[in-house]
């Protein structure tokens, strides 16, 4: 083949990428596209804007750095990157023709909405007589390729993670070579040549993501190594949300900036070595596969359906007193430390650490009684590694309507989740400094606390720090009822 468009996703890195590496081996001639996908960015424009209009969204600062480093990147080889701002259906044909490509190479996506979008480029594509070739890159095993005995899909984690290591073999981890010969990477025709898009001109403002998530594979990379050197502890810290204990690369994984076969390539080898921690984060690799492969095969999730039909008979609280309570829990303010130090790190970092979005998800739905649909929606807003299959099935798992998800009748302690997984108050006291005097003891619960003690930390309760908004026992009692409608328990 002569000429050949490679066209970048969610997979922002230029090394061990399968649809670079296949269109490298295939073709005398590449370029590179990727879209600011309008249909994507429009709705996140919406709410609060700067002074100048613009909206302040740390993902799109993120893939913005993160491109930019590619674009160089290509232009070092004698490349760029073709980058616009529009409607991939309509700029991908466009520059495929302009160019005269003969195949458009890409990786599989499998959120509903992207496959559509793939079905009409690949039409109008096939209209100009060019080819579109997907290739699997986000995840290890895709689809239906792990199924049961009974050649059914899995819905419970552990057979399916069973299994999934039991079929993986070197092929599935094998590195895609993207090694470009020279003057194979071809520089951008002048009619194409246009300017690389400014996050101002698509309507953002810089966000300074970088100063704590440096972008781009390089960025990651500098993590994993950071990581690496802990790896060997992670089943000790991952818990702790106050210590460096998990390996922050979610954002990274979203993006495609890092590539899954590298980071499973690594956990799975120091595994045979013999490492607990590699084997307690390969499995968290294995849930990312998992919630995949369950989007990929219910795709009814993407609708708000709940994964067990019977929980969409449970009535949640609604109206004037659940907007309230909501605005508390998405504010940090519903007087529960634990929960409020999490909505703080979400709300100024855009990242929460898994043991806190446990908590926060169980306190919005079996303490405040609140559809977990709010919640995932607005988690969907404003996590950096936002992902519609993981952000689903979390937050099906803390509600008990998803595929594996813990019983109904679990429903965490706040006071008592706090004192085991932050037992010094240290992440609390990070982002809640007005709590900061409080001893380790009281932190967890300041309304326990007698008044001299609070006096001498210098606060008053209802004004430097809310009283509970609802009582965790009482709660729970309601929550036992309101489930009650479901007519199988787990
Ligand atoms: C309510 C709720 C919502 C969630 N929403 C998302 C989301 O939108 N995007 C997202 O990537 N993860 C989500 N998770 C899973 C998990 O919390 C994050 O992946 C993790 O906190 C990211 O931090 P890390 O990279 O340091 O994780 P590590 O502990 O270092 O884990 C390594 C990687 O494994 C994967 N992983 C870990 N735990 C899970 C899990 N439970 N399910 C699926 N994959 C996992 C992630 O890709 C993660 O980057 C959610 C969990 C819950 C309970």
């Amino acid at each position: 083949m002569q000429k050949a468009l490679v066209w970048l996703r969610r997979d922002l890195r230029l090394y061990d990428n399968a649809a670079l590496h296949h269109a490298l081996k295939e073709s005398e001639q590449i370029w590179v596209a990727f879209i600011f996908d309008t249909d994507i960015l429009t709705p996140l424009k919406q709410g609060e804007l700067d002074s100048k209009g613009l909206k302040h969204d740390r993902r799109v600062d993120f893939i913005w750095q993160g491109l930019m480093q590619i674009d160089d990147e290509l232009k070092q080889l004698g490349g760029g990157l073709i980058a616009r701002f529009g409607k991939p259906t309509e700029c991908i044909p466009e520059i495929a023709k302009a160019l005269g490509v003969e195949t458009v190479f890409t990786n599989h996506d499998y959120e509903p909405s992207a496959i559509a979008r793939d079905e009409i480029v690949q039409t109008s594509l096939e209209k100009l007589g060019i080819q579109f070739e997907s290739f699997k890159d986000q995840v290890i095993f895709e689809k239906k390729e792990i199924l049961t005995n009974s050649n059914t899909v899995f819905s419970i984690f552990t057979p399916y993670k069973n299994n999934w290591l039991k079929t993986l073999q070197e092929k599935d981890l094998a590195f895609y070579e993207c090694n470009p010969k020279p003057g194979q990477l071809a520089s951008i025709p002048k009619k194409l040549d246009l300017p690389f898009p400014s996050l101002e001109s698509m309507g953002f403002c810089p966000t300074g993501i970088e100063a704590y998530l440096p972008p781009g594979s390089a960025g990651g990379q500098a993590f994993l190594e950071d990581f690496l050197s802990r790896i060997d502890h992670y089943q000790i810290g991952r818990d702790f949300p106050a210590i460096k204990g998990v390996s922050y690369l979610s954002t990274h994984l979203r993006f495609g900036m890092l590539s899954i076969r590298g980071l499973v390539r690594e956990a799975h080898r120091r595994m045979l070595a013999g490492s607990m921690g590699a084997t307690i984060w390969l499995s968290e690799l294995i849930w990312r596969d998992f919630y995949f492969m369950i989007l990929a095969n219910h795709p009814r999730l993407v609708d708000g359906a709940s994964f067990k039909p019977d929980y969409d008979n449970i009535v949640w609280e609604e109206g004037v007193h659940a907007k309230k309570l909501f605005k508390a829990w998405c504010e940090g303010k519903t007087g529960y430390p634990l929960v409020d130090a999490a909505m703080h790190q979400l709300n100024q970092s855009g990242y929460m650490h898994n043991r806190l979005r446990m908590v926060v998800a169980s306190f919005l739905t079996k303490d405040l009684g609140i559809d977990w649909r709010w919640g995932e929606a607005y988690f969907a807003e404003h996590l950096n590694d936002f992902e519609l299959s993981s952000n689903n099935g979390g937050w099906q798992w803390a509600s008990s309507s998803g595929c594996d998800a813990q019983p109904y009748f679990r429903i965490f302690n706040p006071i008592t989740q706090s004192e085991k997984f932050d037992p010094e108050g240290k992440f609390i006291r990070r982002y809640l400094p007005q709590l900061e005097k409080l001893s380790k003891k009281s932190i967890h619960a300041p309304w326990k606390v007698g008044h001299i003690e609070l006096e001498a930390a210098g606060i008053v309760l209802g004004r430097d720090y809310p009283l509970p908004v609802v009582d965790h026992d009482e709660a729970r009692k309601k929550t036992l009822v309101r489930y009650s409608v479901v007519k199988k328990v787990g």
